[in-house]
């Protein structure tokens, strides 16, 4: 375990005064945010805001113009590259495409990670690769290419790679986009499923409606046009109850725009 960690830390993450910037091109500030142990945390708001700018940071691909994400109560980017990679091993992501290597079979995409960060050898791999396979429902897809499976297939698999190393906390980048309402849903109550069965923590990007309300207990409305948060908590509480007429409307697709209940 990491020196600094707060094992005792409710928060999984904590966000503070948070700037993202690509060169000098502001994309949000002034983020600040917590994300509970357990959370399935919806980082929403319309196209172009942010979203997948703010997940690329808070999984360490870029480091904030100003500001902190702690996670169990630690600093990431100040910390040292061991204490870095030591918080990494903790998280699973999948990006937007689903993103498994196409020349790989499902089990050996799913068995990278743990060859790469593990020593388990290799029985040991074999039948975690087809636990984590059978987790997402796909026992038996082993030896097929992610070019012979279907779009909801491939999500679901990038998923059981996510999962390779048994992660504190998950995060997605739409994980339905490209699929049909059915298969998204099915993807919904999966990421539910496995956040609930093992208590990990869930970050997900997502502008679709349906999922913000399926699953996401908490979560962060970007604003493009202010270029800060408008609000942070419940979706179904922000949906009712938001200070922020957008965020009402957004929610309701429009429906509700008035003063809050
Ligand atoms: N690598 C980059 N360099 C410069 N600008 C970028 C880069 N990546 C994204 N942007 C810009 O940052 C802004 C936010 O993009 P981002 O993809 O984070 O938004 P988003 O809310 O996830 O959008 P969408 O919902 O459409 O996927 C956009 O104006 C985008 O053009």
């Amino acid at each position: 375990m990491n020196s600094e960690v707060n094992p005792d830390c409710d928060n999984a993450i904590e966000v503070r005064d948070l700037r993202l910037q690509y060169g000098h091109k502001l994309i949000q500030k002034d983020l600040n945010f917590n994300v509970q142990k357990g959370d399935v945390f919806v980082i929403m708001g319309g196209s172009g805001c942010g979203k997948s700018t703010l997940l690329k940071h808070m999984i360490g691909l870029y480091s904030p113009a100003q500001g902190q994400i702690l996670y169990h109560g630690q600093d990431y980017f100040s910390a040292c590259e061991e204490d870095q990679l030591s918080m990494r091993m903790r998280w699973g992501v999948t990006y937007q495409g689903g993103a498994l290597f196409s020349a790989m079979t499902l089990a050996e995409n799913i068995a990278l990670p743990m060859q790469q960060y593990k020593d388990w050898d290799k029985d040991d791999i074999r039948d975690r690769v087809a636990y984590k396979l059978a987790l997402v429902g796909l026992s038996g897809y082993e030896d097929y290419y992610p070019s012979e499976i279907s779009g909801g297939m491939n999500k679901r698999a990038g998923l059981a790679r996510a999962l390779a190393l048994d992660p504190e906390i998950l995060f997605f980048d739409e994980p339905s986009a490209g699929l049909d309402p059915l298969s998204a849903g099915r993807l919904d109550d999966l990421i539910l499923e496995l956040s609930q069965s093992s208590g990990a923590t869930v970050v997900i990007v997502t502008h679709e409606l349906a999922s913000i309300f399926a699953i996401g207990n908490n979560g962060v409305f970007l604003d493009a046009q202010s270029r800060t948060q408008l609000d942070t908590g419940a979706p179904s509480y922000m949906l009712r109850h938001s200070k922020a007429p957008l965020v009402r409307e957004f929610l309701s697709r429009g429906e509700i725009a008035s003063n809050p209940a």
